[in-house]
């Protein structure tokens, strides 16, 4: 047999009682017996408690409340019954609603409402329900037998929280089921005391009515249905990727309790662990889900943390003093005056050094927290050896819960790296020795990022998103984006990574997302609905939202955006960028950066910065890492100035052929920087860096290929014209060379951190010599590749190669924040 529970929600409405019919009618074709258990229509409860508090001050207002009641009744069951069945019922429900009037009056006239008319009252939610939910079985063709609990379950006179008799409650159930072998629709919650006065147990007193049925009837499962699908791994209000645990152990089940998962009370499993009975959490609106099972047997879960919960505002008190160390009966003497002033501590920590206690206690608790340990410590706060109670608001507590935690390594050194590299500060820790429960004490408005976090974590087969912002939507962010949709469904289906876009700008708008923008229409979305861009609210943006796994993308050439890194870095947001001007402006802010980057646990990752997404930068970091030095870098670090020279076979005039560059996305948006050799330098001058040389800009010599004059002009399209008075001038260098047999080559060169770019002839045989496309060059000498260099060569400007090294940037992060 299964004793079968019904919560006040899968009551409450006539559609719930009918899924609540579907469900019982699905037991009898399967010919399982069962027991029902019934809560009070939701509202009910809250409503009689009500009543008795405003008839106890003599308010009127309590037959307000009282009619409220009956109306919602009386709607139920005209809903529910056939017209022609209606009568009796609603005679009943009458009947209980006089019985319940009488006494509401008596409290209104005594201006008493004591603790034993509180639960009489309170009775009635449950008998009203048991009634209507028996009757309108009975009108289905169900052989249903309304139960009342007070006739079975006996406890002491503790009103409202009463105390079962296990023993006499036993008996009674047992001959009461013997001798009725219908249906029998239990009232929750109830039960009465050996004068035969009404009382209850408790807060989810329902749940505990069906685990002492179960356990005295020996059920083979007790089922909790709810509106619910069971047990999640954390609240789905916190954490939009929660999701319903198949299983789940007592203990856990309770762990997850306190901390607020209010699915089941710890209290109402007792009984059934101790008959080691299985309790299933199912939900009467998705009845095909198979809920959670509660049992013992559950550590053979997929899973190791199997909950993360909450408590969203906790104290944190700091209680120290040189005093403390060594003196015995301190902690007695502390958590004693706690205990006697009723406060509750929510978690304690102490370190070995013994110099001081933290513990946490709920915000309302605090100021009386201070009062009483000031009174306790009085004397020893007065002469110096213990300081004042140090109080910390606004902080949160997040949970790790599941029992297997403590044989599997690594799970505290998880929680406390995810949590580190999403910007979460930890102000204290506490782990019990059952290791069950690992609990941190962090910032309030960390506290949905840190549950994310978390979640990501330790549900791995969980998707989780990468929470992508991106300033600049010109040829490479919108690549990287065609690039990005073109593989998302990869990443979701074998990587479980969701890479959101949610927050873009361009020079004009921008647009904020935190559920994701549509990656189909994001760039006509941000034109037609952005508001006016403005990189400082932008970062102030991405900082307020704090979600957890942020990346920011700089896909400009502005100089403005780049001087926002560090600020970004600082705010705990990993950054991606091709825009070489953070590293190639003064020495003092690269630095800066790196150190922010180390400082805060995030990444800063450029790799397209020099020769796109040709791996010049990490090979640098390769070599350095496993021990080498770099002693010399040489090559073609500019994909348009080698598409020029590769092209340039006199059919077109020089000028031609930089436009030419301009359209097939090799230049700079503005293509002076390329000719001009700032480009080149500005890479140089990272590569240098990388190597260890702290060069400023002006160190590096450039011989520009073309006169200032060319450059000097307002805008783009004047230089055009410009560049055209060069074009034999060109010519004339590219035959020159050619007559001997030899090319043109920019070339950069770094020598023993000598910096300098300039124009050469390159014959066959060197290696320069044979180069097409946008190919780049970069050759290094270092102490083991001495003799013959290390070559990395192809093309290194375009935006399919540089979105993709921003791409793989950006995985890098994701890997690295997983
Ligand atoms: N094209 C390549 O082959 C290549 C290779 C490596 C690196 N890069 C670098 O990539 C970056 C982007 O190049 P692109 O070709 O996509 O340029 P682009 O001109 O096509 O796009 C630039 C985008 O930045 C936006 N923008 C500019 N200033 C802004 C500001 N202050 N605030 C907000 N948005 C701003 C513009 O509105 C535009 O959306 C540059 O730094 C470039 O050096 C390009
Ligand atoms: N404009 C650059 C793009 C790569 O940084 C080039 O031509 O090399
Ligand atoms: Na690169």
């Amino acid at each position: 047999m299964k004793v079968i529970k019904f919560g006040g929600t899968s009551v409450g409405s006539p559609h719930a009682i009918r899924e609540v019919q579907n469900i019982i009618e699905g037991f009898d074709a399967n010919g399982e017996k069962i027991a029902v258990v019934v809560s009070a229509q939701s509202g009910i409860t809250n409503k009689l408690v009500r009543i008795g508090t405003l008839a106890a001050d003599q308010d009127e207002e309590y037959t307000t409340v009282f009619n409220d009641i009956e109306t919602q009744l009386m709607n139920l069951i005209t809903e529910l019954m056939p017209i022609n069945r209606q009568s009796q019922i609603i005679a009943e429900i009458k009947k209980l609603l006089n019985d319940l009037e009488d006494v509401v009056h008596g409290v209104y006239l005594l201006r008493e409402l004591t603790p034993r008319s509180a639960d009489f009252i309170l009775s009635f939610g449950e008998r009203f329900s048991a009634r209507i939910i028996s009757a309108f079985l009975l009108v289905n063709g169900i052989d249903a037998n309304y139960t009342d609990a007070r006739e079975i379950i006996k406890t002491n006179s503790s009103f409202g929280e009463a105390k079962v008799d296990f023993d006499e409650t036993g008996r009674l159930i047992h001959k009461y089921f013997d001798t009725n072998q219908k249906l029998n629709i239990v009232t929750g919650f109830i039960a009465s005391n050996d004068k035969g006065q009404t009382t209850t147990l408790g807060r989810g007193g329902s749940d505990y009515t069906a685990a002492i049925l179960g356990a005295v009837l020996e059920a083979e499962e007790i089922q909790i249905w709810t509106d619910v699908d069971g047990v999640m791994t954390a609240d789905p209000k916190k954490v939009k990727r929660a999701f319903s645990l198949p299983t789940i152990s007592y203990m856990e089940a309770m762990e997850m309790t306190h901390f607020g998962a209010k699915v089941i009370y710890p209290r109402t499993l007792q009984p059934a662990v101790a008959k080691n009975i299985p309790l299933r959490i199912k939900n009467t609106f998705n009845q095909g889900f198979d809920g959670t099972v509660i049992s013992d047997m559950s550590v053979n879960s997929d899973y190791t943390v199997k909950g993360i919960t909450s408590m969203e505002d906790v104290v944190l008190v700091n209680f120290q003093g040189a005093g403390m160390v060594g003196v015995p009966g301190i902690a007695s003497r502390l958590f004693g005056s706690l205990a006697r002033a009723e406060i509750n501590v929510v978690l304690i920590t102490q370190a070995s050094s013994e110099h001081s206690i933290t513990f946490a206690v709920l915000p309302k608790d605090a100021e009386k927290c201070r009062l009483v340990v000031e009174a306790e410590f009085e004397r020893e706060i007065e002469t110096g050896k213990i300081d004042q109670p140090n109080i910390e608001y606004n902080l949160s507590i997040v949970a790790c819960i599941g029992e297997k935690m403590r044989e599997t390594p690594g799970i505290s050194g998880k929680l406390f790296s995810t949590l580190g590299k999403n910007g979460v500060n930890i102000k204290a820790t506490a782990q019990g020795s059952s290791e069950l429960n690992i609990s941190v004490v962090i910032e309030k408005p960390d506290l949905s990022k840190a549950l994310n976090a978390l979640h990501g974590a330790f549900f791995k087969g969980e998707i989780h998103s990468l929470n992508v912002f991106m300033v600049g939507a010109g040829l490479i962010g919108k690549t990287l984006w065609d690039q990005i949709k073109d593989q998302y469904e990869y990443f979701i289906n074998e990587r479980r990574l969701n890479i959101k876009l949610v927050g873009i700008a361009n020079s004009r708008k921008m647009l904020f997302d935190k559920e994701g923008i549509d990656l189909d229409n994001w760039y006509d979305q941000l034109m037609e609905s952005g508001e006016q861009s403005d990189i400082h609210i932008f970062v102030q943006r991405m900082k307020e939202f704090n979600l957890p796994q942020s990346v920011f993308i700089d896909n400009t050439a502005s100089k403005e955006i780049a001087a926002q890194y560090k600020k970004i870095l600082n705010s705990r947001i990993s950054v991606v960028t091709p825009n070489k001007h953070a590293n190639s402006g003064p020495y003092r802010y690269y630095k800066e950066l790196k150190e922010a980057e180390l400082k805060n646990g995030v990444k800063y990752l450029y790799e397209t910065n020099v020769s796109a997404g040709l791996p010049v930068i990490k090979t640098i970091e390769g070599l350095k890492l496993s021990g080498d030095r770099v002693i010399k870098v040489e090559g073609v670090l500019s994909g348009t100035i080698s598409y020029l020279f590769n092209n340039f076979d006199g059919s077109k005039p020089f000028s031609e052929l930089v436009k030419e560059a301009k359209e097939k996305g090799y230049t700079e948006p503005d293509p002076r920087e390329d000719l001009n050799g700032m480009d080149v330098a500005r890479k140089l001058l990272i590569l240098a860096r990388e190597t260890g040389h702290n060069l400023e800009p002006e160190d590096i010599n450039l011989e520009k290929m073309l006169p200032e004059s060319c450059f000097d002009v307002a805008s783009v399209d004047d230089f055009f014209v410009e560049l055209k008075k060069f074009d034999d001038v060109m010519l004339e260098r590219k035959n020159e060379a050619e007559k001997e047999g030899k090319k043109l080559r920019y070339i950069a060169c770094l020598d023993n951190g000598k910096a300098e770019i300039k124009l050469i002839t390159v014959g066959p045989g060197h290696p320069l010599f044979d180069m097409s496309g946008s190919d780049n060059v970069v050759s290094y000498t270092s102490q083991r590749y001495k003799e013959r260099p290390m070559v990395i060569k192809g093309p290194g400007a375009g935006a399919e190669v540089t979105a993709s090294g921003v791409f793989a940037d950006v995985l890098l992060i994701s890997s690295y924040l997983e």
